[in-house]
């Protein structure tokens, strides 16, 4: 049985008479950590939204497990094991860090075990502070989020988004905005989590993913430059062309 996971299949992107992404084709595999680089302006965003089901292609099709998943409802998205988070932080300002994953932790019950709420509720309380713990926040449950630092609110974004164990993780800049402390941490986890599921990351900075994905896509004015190891890229004179100003 093919392994593949997520696929977006020749898809294009057209934006009035400009054209953000060209014919696009990948294949992202189970367990696979795999960022998606390109300067200003190559259509990352745009093919992150495709692939995150946040904006319909053109044309072209993007499919989960061999299905469909083109521009599904976000709630279908959600259903079938797929989360996401994006460049702005999304978390309950105003709540604590616990209370905020515990929110993400009920939804998921609410989604799948609506029937035994009750019992299903008792270990709440309890997972949510295991998924703090997994993203370095088990020290600060009770910290308002609007008081964590900002690598620690993305952290917790992460939490929230682990809260519903799925199988492919879509980030668009996990590290924006943080320190070089904060965004040692991040990659980290990030790669700690790639372990178990696929997760696909949009990221500028190109020698950060160098260091801990196996397969990087270059994107350049909306077509797809180079797909391969860090090696490949490192070596590809087109890429270094475009994207290092080098040749
Ligand atoms: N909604 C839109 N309407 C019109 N043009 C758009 C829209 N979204 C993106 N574009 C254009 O499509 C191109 C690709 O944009 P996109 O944001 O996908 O690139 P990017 O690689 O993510 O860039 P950056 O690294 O600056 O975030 C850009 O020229 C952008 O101006």
């Amino acid at each position: 049985m093919s392994d593949v996971i997520l696929e977006a299949r020749d898809v294009s992107m057209r934006f009035g008479q400009f054209k953000a992404l060209s014919n696009i084709s990948a294949s992202f595999r189970a367990r696979e950590l795999c960022a998606i680089i390109g300067p200003n302006g190559a259509g990352k965003s745009t093919f992150f939204n495709i692939l995150s089901g946040a904006i319909a292609p053109t044309t072209g099709r993007v499919l989960f497990r061999g299905d469909d998943v083109t521009a599904l409802p976000q709630h279908a998205y959600a259903r079938l094991g797929i989360a996401k988070s994006f460049q702005i932080t999304n978390v309950f300002k105003q709540l604590s860090a616990h209370e905020n994953v515990r929110v993400a932790v009920q939804m998921r019950h609410a989604r799948f075990d609506f029937l035994r709420a009750r019992t299903a509720l008792a270990g709440v309380a309890e997972q949510a502070q295991a998924l703090l713990e997994r993203v370095g926040l088990g020290n600060v449950p009770g910290r308002t989020a609007a008081d964590l630092a900002h690598g620690q609110q993305r952290a917790l974004e992460m939490a929230m988004a682990l809260a519903s164990d799925p199988q492919l993780l879509l980030l668009d800049e996990p590290t924006a905005g943080m320190s070089p402390e904060e965004t040692t941490v991040m990659m980290g986890l990030i790669e700690q989590l790639a372990a178990e599921r696929t997760v696909i990351l949009v990221e500028h900075k190109m020698k950060l993913v160098m260091g801990i994905c196996r397969r990087l896509i270059v994107l350049h004015h909306g077509e797809l430059l180079a797909d391969g190891t860090p090696q490949d890229i490192r070596a590809n004179a087109e890429v270094r062309r475009v994207y290092l100003g080098k040749g």
